[in-house]
């Protein structure tokens, strides 16, 4: 049987589980990724700043890809400068982009997203893009360069979940690129539904770095994604519109 991967940048990963390094001290960085079993990791370039006695590149493994983020970028012009800083700073070639100009509800710039991103795919780098779930800036994003599409299921760190889901939706069925859930998702089930959306893979940071174990809670995540992703490969069974079906004969007889 093929093994089940996707692709981004020419690179394929098996683990459907991206994980955010924010909020977490340092040990629990590293008891979460090894629960993860993430093979991709988020980090915001100020905490790669080598000044800080402790440099959180320490606690990620070497065959863990880095995915440098943007965020504090407050136009495209900010995000590209970031997006360069990580790679001098031997991040690679991955960028997450960020784009926020309102502290309060901290949701992307759709425009200035698909600026950054044209510019940078133009300089070599794998644009996953951070964006508020909109069919036109998601095409937008395809015809600007992007290896993925990061639509937002809630604000970020709010961990309520999928509110944007029919949108999320339409995304996965109409743009030829992975679409990776990121912010918002607060529980497993919450995640598992993403991927049984046909959701390439889901991005979580908050719901981890709060719960009351963490590292219990990254291999909930890891578990309810692989589930999620079994039941959409298996196929879900239909919905009826109303009424009943009967599961078995004898429940048919006694009906009628
Ligand atoms: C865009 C952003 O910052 C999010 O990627 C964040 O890292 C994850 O969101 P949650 O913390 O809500 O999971």
């Amino acid at each position: 049987m093929n093994k089940d991967t996707f692709t981004l940048g020419g690179k394929e990963f098996s683990s459907r589980f991206i994980l955010g390094s924010g909020k977490y001290s340092m040990e629990l960085i590293k008891a979460a990724v090894e629960n993860a079993q993430a093979e991709i990791i988020t980090l915001a370039v100020r905490r790669t700043n080598t000044r800080q006695s402790e440099n959180i590149l320490d606690y990620i493994p070497d065959n863990v890809t880095l995915l440098p983020n943007t965020s504090g970028a407050r136009d495209a012009r900010e995000a590209v400068r970031i997006a360069r800083m990580a790679r001098e700073l031997g991040c690679g070639d991955f960028v997450k982009i960020e784009i926020m100009r309102d502290s309060k509800y901290l949701l992307p710039d759709n425009a200035e997203t698909v600026k950054a991103t044209e510019q940078l795919a133009k300089e070599g780098f794998v644009v996953l893009p951070y964006m508020y779930p909109d069919l036109y800036a998601a095409r937008d994003l395809v015809n600007a360069g992007a290896a993925a599409v990061m639509p937002l299921a809630s604000p970020i760190g709010s961990n309520k979940g999928l509110a944007t889901k029919e949108f999320i939706q339409i995304l996965v069925d109409e743009i030829d690129l992975p679409i990776i859930v990121d912010a918002g998702i607060g529980r497993p089930s919450q995640a598992c539904e993403c991927m049984e959306m046909g959701a390439a893979a889901v991005m979580a940071n908050t719901a981890i770095a709060t719960a009351g174990d963490v590292a219990a809670m990254a291999g909930a995540f890891k578990d309810a994604i692989n589930a999620g992703r079994a039941a959409y490969l298996a196929g879900l069974g239909r919905v009826l519109e109303r009424g009943a079906s009967a599961s078995d004969p004898l429940t048919g007889f006694l009906r009628d």
